[in-house]
């Protein structure tokens, strides 16, 4: 079984002679995820991401502690006794030991993880977009161009997110802003910039960085800079890992809110990133999600005899609340309101 490809030229043709959209779907349903080429980021702008964010995490702890205003942190330990990663809304992941306060994830039990989930992972946290250029992002710094290069790479990838919404709609029949409007309209998305740094392990070592998990949060597209494998997604009971293909493919996952909002036919998909390499990992996962005003529930044409509502409606900020305070996954949080 392989890992599917899209192209996005090919999805972006739509012309006769070839099944691009067929095969996006069938990866989609397979799957929930795809390596994504011909997505038109330029090589230059994915490349200056990437060198400055090498920059930003060679930097010394306390540099970047500074740089990124978070002496508080969290003191709390990465993971629960159950591996499932606790919650951050920092914009940074650092506590003052230089251990990272992981974002919040999807909870996940299933499956069995070994290794257990050990290590750490240094993140920086942005919400991007609709506020590219804002003020109340406090940008780090240091090195200089960080934040111009964060902010061409998330408008392509935001372009990027879009356009497989668009697809991923059409596939299952809907017009092509449905699920860009589900998510509160294009003007209004977020783009959650994740950048996440996990340490060199010696040879023949793994370290479970990001452990199991769903992302609680839309569509993620994710560069793992150098090309240094270790996605692995869970299907069919075993782990399959992202295969090297070149420095520049990205990898499309969906999340819990596509879930939703999809009514179940597109399923959030189990994974997990593993360090292998003598040198540090970084990845950079542009997260298309909904605005914190939207309404999220499944949208009304997914909705029929064949397909009982799975779900119902919430505001993404009471959901992001609900999540943050209490031992609920998205699912049971979003099957518990009234439809
Ligand atoms: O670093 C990776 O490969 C994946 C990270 C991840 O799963 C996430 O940011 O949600
Ligand atoms: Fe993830």
């Amino acid at each position: 079984m392989e890992f599917p490809v899209i192209s996005m030229k090919l999805l972006e043709e739509e012309s006769p002679g070839h099944d691009e959209m067929a095969r996006l779907a069938q990866a989609c349903q397979e799957w929930g995820c795809f390596q994504l080429i011909d997505h038109g980021v330029p090589t230059e702008t994915m490349d200056s991401i990437a060198e400055s964010l090498k920059a930003f995490f060679k930097l010394p702890l306390e540099e970047k502690v500074k740089e990124t205003g978070n002496e508080e942190g969290v003191r709390k330990p990465v993971y629960d006794n159950k591996g499932v990663s606790l919650l951050s809304t920092h914009k940074m992941g650092y506590n003052k030991n230089g251990v990272a306060v992981f974002r919040l994830h999807g909870q996940c039990d299933e499956p069995p993880e070994e290794p257990k989930p050990e290590g750490w992972v240094q993140q920086i946290i942005l919400p991007c977009s609709p506020v590219v250029g804002s003020p109340e992002i406090n940008w780090p710094t240091k090195p200089d161009g960080l934040q111009e290069n964060i902010e061409n790479y998330v408008k392509e990838t935001q372009r990027v997110g879009e356009k497989i919404l668009r697809c991923l709609a059409v596939n299952v029949g809907l017009k092509p802003d449905a699920f860009v409007d589900a998510f509160g309209g294009r003007d209004l998305a977020t783009m959650m910039m994740i950048m996440n740094c996990m340490p060199a392990v010696p040879l023949g070592a793994a370290a479970l960085t990001a452990p199991r998990h769903r992302d609680i949060t839309g569509l993620s597209v994710l560069l793992v800079v150098d090309g240094c494998q270790g996605f692995q997604v869970f299907k069919d009971g075993q782990w399959w890992s992202v295969p090297w293909m070149n420095r520049h493919t990205l990898v499309v996952n969906s999340g819990d809110l596509m879930q939703v909002i999809s009514n179940g036919r597109y399923k959030s998909v189990v994974h997990r990133a593993v360090n292998w390499g003598d040198t540090m990992r970084i990845s950079v996962n542009s997260i298309y999600n909904p605005n914190k005003f939207a309404k999220i529930g499944p949208v009304a044409e997914l909705i029929d005899e064949d397909h009982p509502r799975l779900y119902g409606e919430g505001r993404h900020a009471d959901f992001l609340e609900a999540v943050r305070t209490k031992p609920i996954t998205c699912f049971q949080y979003f099957s518990s309101l009234n439809c």
